[in-house]
């Protein structure tokens, strides 16, 4: 038999088989379905269809994250109705209004491990690779019959191959070098693709850098995305894991990194990229397309009404630090709005315990909740129209912050900060910290 990659591995385990081919449908178990505000809408079809009892309500993880705390009573209603649900179909795995995004709740639940499968009604499910899970977003319909039966048919991706070598520079971030692979190749290039990363630049990303990469591969249209897993992975899990079950934590770890999976070095990759993280330099996505990539040095100084720094793809510690750090004993510039929104309450308190949230608060900065915030423009903080935004987000569509005339920038945290800082777009290596 020849090499496999990740996604043939992941999708055979998942499968219960002992190997697939690429092309192959086959029907999958998922470990875990993900849902959240949208858990209602959900529930209402399966009930509609005359369902009674999800099939493994323990293989159900729900959040509530994208409007929260709810801004108006339909969201309220939307909330009460998910409850109900949760009640009803004795739901374990569901997490209330500020705990947190999703994707990042679930890892730091470490209710998914590596070599598993999570699906989820949600794009950015692709997360869980940053861990070497197999996660892609599925539709309201497929969760609905995910809950109903516990499978779903997937067709075997194709795979692509990023090879990272060397270190990123100071200032220069996981999140410079994806819309760097977006300028490239294209929001397109990595269509239903399975975006499997490897080379020793790996082992130096931090595990929050690993999250923004599989994350916002979610935007270069692939099925998922993968790092392989090592110790930092397995250090960072296995404490969490054991937390929920109770078993010493080395036990724990020896279990997680056995299940991890590699692709085969002879594996079929369709195409090979290599990219030399000492290379990049910070990367901007311009209106109104996130592979609008252009070299921050070519905006410098575009002036900017509102900065934002959270969701599933960029609001972690790492991220709140180098904001922290760019505006230490500092104020943002005049007539900017700074708004920070941790991607968890766990991410929260950290940055509460290591006095970055004062930092921030004293630069001028407004805290949020931890949720999405206006990341796709439910509420708390959208633009006015004609507003220039900068955004540590994931997505600049028009409308996507919930005004279809606002301009959408999306760079890194540092980034984000350093332009709240001058009040226009600024290069991060600029400020002194
Ligand atoms: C609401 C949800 C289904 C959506 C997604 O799938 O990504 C949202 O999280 C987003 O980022 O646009
Ligand atoms: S933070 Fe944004 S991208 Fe992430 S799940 Fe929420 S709305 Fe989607």
């Amino acid at each position: 038999m020849s090499g496999q990659t990740f996604a043939q591995k992941a999708i055979a385990r998942a499968a219960g088989l002992p190997d697939v081919a690429v092309g192959q449908i086959v029907d999958v178990r998922p470990d875990l379905i993900l849902s959240h505000d949208n858990t209602a809408a959900i529930a209402a079809m399966f009930y509609r269809l005359g369902l009674k009892k999800v099939r493994d309500p323990d293989r159900l993880a729900i959040t509530l994250d994208h409007a929260v705390p709810p801004p108006t009573p339909r969201h309220a209603q939307n909330h009460a109705e998910i409850r109900r649900f949760v009640a009803e179909q004795g739901i374990r795995n569901f997490f209330e209004a500020g705990r947190g995004i999703c994707h990042q709740v679930l890892s730091e639940e470490a209710l998914v491990l590596p070599g598993q499968m999570i699906l989820g009604a949600d794009s950015h499910t692709t997360h869980f690779g940053w861990m070497g899970a197999f996660g892609a977003g599925v539709g309201r319909s497929e969760v609905l019959a995910l809950w109903a039966t516990g499978e779903i048919w997937l067709r075997v991706p194709e795979s692509i191959r990023i090879v990272l070598t060397g270190r990123l520079p100071p200032g220069v971030t996981a999140k410079d070098l994806c819309l760097r692979i977006f300028r490239d190749l294209g929001a397109d290039g990595g269509l239903y693709r399975s975006v499997e990363f490897t080379g020793e630049g790996v082992r130096h990303l931090s595990v929050e850098s690993r999250m923004v990469i599989a994350n916002f591969m979610a935007e270069f249209g692939v099925k998922n995305a993968y790092l392989p897993p090592d110790d930092r992975v397995f250090d960072w899990l296995a404490p969490r894991r054991a937390r929920r079950t109770g078993e010493p934590i080395e036990a724990v770890r020896e279990r997680i990194a056995a299940g991890a999976l590699y692709p085969d070095p002879d594996a079929p990759y369709e195409a090979e990229y290599v990219y030399r993280l000492e290379d990049l330099e910070p990367m901007v996505a311009c209106p109104h397309a996130v592979d609008h990539v252009r070299p921050l040095r070519e905006v410098a100084g575009t002036r900017i009404d509102m900065a934002f720094i959270g969701t599933c793809t960029n609001g972690r510690l790492e991220d709140i630090a180098a904001a922290a750090a760019i505006l230490r004993g500092r104020r943002i510039a005049p007539g900017v709005r700074l708004l920070v929104i941790p991607a968890s309450r766990e991410v929260l308190e950290e940055a509460l315990r290591r006095g970055f949230i004062q930092t921030l608060v004293e630069a001028g900065a407004m805290i949020g909740i931890p949720g999405c915030g206006p990341c796709m423009g439910n509420h708390m903080g959208i633009p006015a129209p004609g507003e220039v935004v900068i955004s540590s987000g994931s997505r600049n569509f028009r409308g996507r912050m919930g005004t279809p005339d606002a301009e959408i920038y999306l760079a890194s945290p540092a980034v984000v900060a350093a332009s709240a800082l001058r009040g226009v777009i600024t290069d991060p290596r600029e400020i002194a910290t």
